[in-house]
């Protein structure tokens, strides 16, 4: 059984416009999801990408059974989101970085037991299991503080942390590391590929954040106008686009650097310490430009950052037309 199937799914919103005269209002049809089918299966880590109003947010609501589809079938851990919501939230843990599902003016702890007595999680079970969310995310310092002083990051933890309290088989998460600064999502970033690396909890998240899908996401799904676009690796959609990576280079000593085939040198920063080239994966790899820098110079560390995915979606849609 997959964690989510979805085929020809359509989602319309009617929307009422004011037409200029008093009396009449225009409808239009705004169709968000058009004909989508996925497959995710267990334990997989899906990045769900898309510009603003490709149908993310509908997708996902359709998932957990907010939204009834217009035509189409979704199956989430199995079941018919809609006909079977009850059952559905005891496997699925939810967080929308927008809304909260904490209790604004109780201390966050009282979050937790409000959240146990829902899920109907014994006391046995859920105290083990928050002391666990605890040690991994640090949100001992922050217990007692009402969640509407809580910091944003502090926050995010404290979400996450309810969302999977009754340690659900699927994880889905709209912008997690939105805000953060890049302390506290690395700290979530490893927390939740260490979640799923112990209890293979399949992830889909909607992000806009290059750094989220390549430390979080082994797959990512395009949307473009509710259509996919794109599935596959992100390296993969990085070639499709023939969008630029940049390979960082980190030497013991500094160099003069040399002209490397297929790579433009972008930068010499730290002394002349750390060189970063730039090169298209259709004209060269991370491999053959490391190869060639190291012929004169002593590599101590590297790395490859992947381009911005704004840039890398605004290329795929114009290429998609
Ligand atoms: N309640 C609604 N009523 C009418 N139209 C809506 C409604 N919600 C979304 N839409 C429209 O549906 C389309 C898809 O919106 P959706 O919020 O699903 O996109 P998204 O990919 O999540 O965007 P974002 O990244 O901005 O959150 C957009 O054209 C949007 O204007």
């Amino acid at each position: 059984m997959n964690a989510l199937e979805v085929h020809d799914l359509v989602r319309e919103y009617v929307v009422r416009e004011e037409s200029g005269s008093r009396f009449r209002r225009r409808r239009t049809v705004v169709r968000a999801v058009d004909g989508l089918s996925l497959r995710v299966a267990p334990g997989e880590s899906v990045g769900f990408l898309g510009a603003n109003g490709a149908g993310k947010s509908t997708t996902v609501k359709l998932l957990t059974g907010i939204l009834v589809p217009t035509s189409g079938t979704v199956r989430t851990c199995g079941l018919d989101p809609v006909a079977r919501r009850r059952d559905l939230a005891r496997r699925i843990g939810v967080v929308f970085g927008q809304r909260s599902q904490l209790w604004w003016d109780l201390p966050l702890r009282e979050s937790f037991r409000l959240l146990a007595a829902i899920h109907r999680l014994p006391r046995s079970v859920w105290e083990p299991r928050l002391r666990e969310l605890d040690e991994r995310l640090d949100l001992g310092r922050f217990l007692a503080t009402p969640v509407r002083q809580l910091s944003l990051g502090q926050r995010m933890r404290g979400e996450v942390a309810a969302a999977l309290l009754h340690s659900p088989e699927l994880l889905l998460l709209d912008e997690p590391t939105i805000g953060l600064d890049v302390l506290s999502s690395e700290r979530l970033r490893r927390f939740l590929d260490a979640e799923r690396a112990e209890r293979g909890t399949t992830l889909l998240l909607t992000t806009h954040d290059t750094g989220d899908v390549q430390r979080l996401c082994d797959r990512v799904l395009v949307v473009d106008r509710g259509r996919a676009a794109y599935d596959g690796d992100l390296p993969g959609l990085v070639r499709r686009v023939g969008a630029r990576r940049i390979l960082v280079v980190d030497l013991r000593a500094p160099v003069t650097p040399r002209t490397v085939p297929g790579a433009e040198l972008l930068g010499v920063e730290e002394g002349g310490l750390r060189l970063r080239y730039a090169f298209s994966a259709q004209e060269t790899t991370a491999a053959q430009v490391l190869a060639q820098v190291a012929q004169d110079a002593d590599v101590r560390d590297l790395s490859v950052e992947e381009p911005d995915i704004a840039d890398v979606l605004r290329t795929l849609y114009a290429t998609s037309g």
